[in-house]
């Protein structure tokens, strides 16, 4: 179901729980929402639809990639660059690693470790951060 984005800045500032299996269908909702908001958004944290739980959604391609619990387990080539959110008002600069190791688990809660690069490594640490309480 697509649901409304926050712009409640205090409660984004909050650190997100583990998820579950229980929270599974907050999968599907944040697939949802960012299908909708494609043109101005690539990638959403569950706490950005007020679900207090760490699970992140990012576009590839045509692709919705959902990640569970994210963590990022390596960082390689930091660089600083310009962000902005669909909860935040402008654009702040930031540090980011142009490669990454996530550990996650997919929607049947297998669990992956994989290496991300480039844009796709950077929505990640975005949405990771979002998970963390931290808007950029
Ligand atoms: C380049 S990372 C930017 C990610 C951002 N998503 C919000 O959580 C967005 O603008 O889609």
């Amino acid at each position: 179901m697509i649901k409304p984005i926050m712009k409640d800045l205090l409660f984004l500032g909050e650190k997100s729980e583990l998820a579950t299996k229980e929270d599974i269908h907050v999968v599907d909702d944040l697939i949802d929402t960012l299908r909708e908001n494609l043109e101005n958004c690539v990638g959403m944290a569950a706490n950005m639809i007020g679900v207090k739980k760490c699970i992140i959604v990012f576009a590839v391609g045509n692709s919705i990639v959902p990640m569970i619990n994210p963590v990022i387990t390596k960082k390689e080539n930091s660089y600083v660059i310009e962000e902005s959110c669909l909860s935040l008002i402008g654009v702040r600069q930031t540090t980011r690693y142009e490669t990454i190791e996530v550990e996650y688990f997919d929607k049947s809660f297998k669990k992956h470790k994989n290496k991300f690069n480039g844009f796709v490594a950077q929505i990640i640490q975005h949405e990771v951060d979002h998970c963390n309480g931290i808007i950029i």
